[in-house]
């Protein structure tokens, strides 16, 4: 393993809190430890240390744990520091540890070293990443999913599978001659192969499902200018997000605010009211409206029930529910409404709330898996598919496993682990070639 500085960094969160967790990763991190608490307790047991200067003057009195490499999360030699989560106490550490030439780590560098150091893949790195960011519990559960490697065994079958087949392909490609190759393998390559894109096609639509768990689902509030978008807006979000005035046009920019429903992540988008204007700044608030509409998850097309205006964007592929606004200026029966709603008065919100709540349901029972909803996995997958249908195709046997190659260099670059060398082992394994 090849040396890197060692590095420190709060790993906790912000100070003041009642523990500060200091964690040091690198080829330094026992000695710098042993400079400032003493004789290092056993392999990750905790021992209570007085923490000191070099001078000898106390800095705190704390737990202090060690993980040796490469069983530790960085493969490195690793120090947890548990201090009391003062400020200047945290300083004071970080201080002495820069004075013994400890160097503040970068964002992401204990993880950065995990992955360099074969402790995680890109895929678990991504779910860690996600983990930390979960705030809905539906995040927390499709990335803890990630993190604990179930998706990157599933990625890793799939690339074994692929390498097979390439090999049974070449075997037959350089040792057609011989006579104990069994006659054709190819059949049996094939129809694994037909497969393997059945099932990366399935992954693929359960990759682009979990776009809406991880990014939220995505509830766009349209219609005409003066609707009472904005003020919907600030009555979901309970504060005052978006300013609400009764000059028709007041919103211009894209405006969203995160709710939690039963665990779901809903991104609510206030957007401009729709209207032909000679106003520039307008016309492109407009133009902004039109294109959130377009990746609504569900559309509120809200129109003022005292207002005859209509809802006419017909081209919207997101469902779309017609919500009657305004509805204390009017007591008499208002129709061709899904929902009626006063932001002034509250009435109808909690209601709305359901409707939301129920669609975002319908959605996520439409799902038969679920994965991890990243672009990345998803460009991957399809290229991997391409070349997949490239060498099922094909006609020319040396150039259809070529096909197969590239579908499992695309396949390794959503793990991080692009692995040529895995062919010779897989040939040996199956044939006696050497005889
Ligand atoms: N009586 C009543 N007035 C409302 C209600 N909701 C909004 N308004 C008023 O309608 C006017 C427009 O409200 P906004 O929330 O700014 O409407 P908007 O759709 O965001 O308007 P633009 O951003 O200009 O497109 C304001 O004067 C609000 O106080 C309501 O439920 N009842
Ligand atoms: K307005
Ligand atoms: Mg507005």
């Amino acid at each position: 393993m090849q040396l890197k500085p060692t590095i420190f960094a709060l790993s906790s969160g912000a100070t003041p809190s009642g523990v500060a967790v200091l964690r040091l990763s690198g080829p330094d991190s026992f000695s710098v430890a042993e400079t400032l608490s003493g004789h290092l307790p056993t392999p990750r047991m905790a021992a209570l240390k007085s923490i000191r200067t070099r001078n000898g003057d106390l800095l705190d009195r704390g737990l202090v744990l060690c993980f040796p490499g490469p069983a530790s999360f960085t493969g490195e030699d690793c120090i947890e520091f548990h201090l009391h989560g003062g400020r200047a106490v945290v300083d004071a550490v970080s201080r002495e540890l820069l004075d013994l030439g400890i160097r503040p780590a970068e964002a992401g560098e204990f993880t950065k070293r995990a992955f360099e150091n074969g402790k995680l893949d890109l895929v678990e790195v991504e779910g860690l990443g996600d983990l930390i960011s979960a705030e809905t519990e539906m995040q927390r559960r499709l990335a803890i999913e990630h993190t604990s490697g179930g998706l990157s065994a599933v990625y890793a079958g799939w690339a074994d599978r692929l390498t097979r087949a390439r090999a049974l392909i070449e075997a037959e490609l350089d040792f057609a001659d011989e006579e104990d190759i069994p006659g054709s393998v190819s059949d049996q390559v094939w129809d694994d192969v037909e497969r393997l894109k059945a099932d990366i096609k399935t992954q693929l639509e359960a990759t682009q499902h979990g776009a809406f768990v991880r990014n939220g689902f995505r509830v766009v509030i349209s219609g005409p200018p003066n609707a009472g978008k904005s003020s919907l807006l600030n009555a979901l979000a309970k504060r005052d997000v978006a300013i609400v005035t009764e000059i028709a046009g007041t919103t211009r920019d894209i405006l969203e605010v995160d709710l939690n429903l039963e665990g779901f992540l809903v991104r609510l988008v206030d957007t401009a009211g729709l209207r032909e204007t000679e106003d520039i700044v307008e016309q492109e608030g407009v133009r902004r409206a039109r294109s959130a509409i377009e990746t609504a998850d569900l559309i509120l097309a809200l129109i003022p029930i005292d207002s005859d205006a209509e809802w006419n964007q017909t081209s919207v592929a997101a469902p779309v529910l017609k919500v009657g606004t305004k509805a204390d200026l009017l007591t008499a029966p208002s129709i061709g409404y899904d929902l009626v709603i006063s932001s002034k008065d509250g009435s109808g919100i909690s209601a709305l709330i359901d409707a939301i709540t129920s669609e975002v349901r319908k959605r996520w029972n439409g799902i038969a898996a679920i994965g991890p909803g990243r672009l990345r996995h998803v460009q991957h997958l399809k290229h991997t598919s391409f070349f997949l249908e490239e060498a099922l195709s094909g006609t020319q046997l040396d150039l259809r496993a070529e096909s197969l190659r590239l579908a499992g260099e695309c396949l390794g670059r959503i793990t991080g682990r692009v692995d040529p060398d895995d062919m010779l082992g897989v040939i040996f394994s199956e044939f006696c070639i050497g005889k």
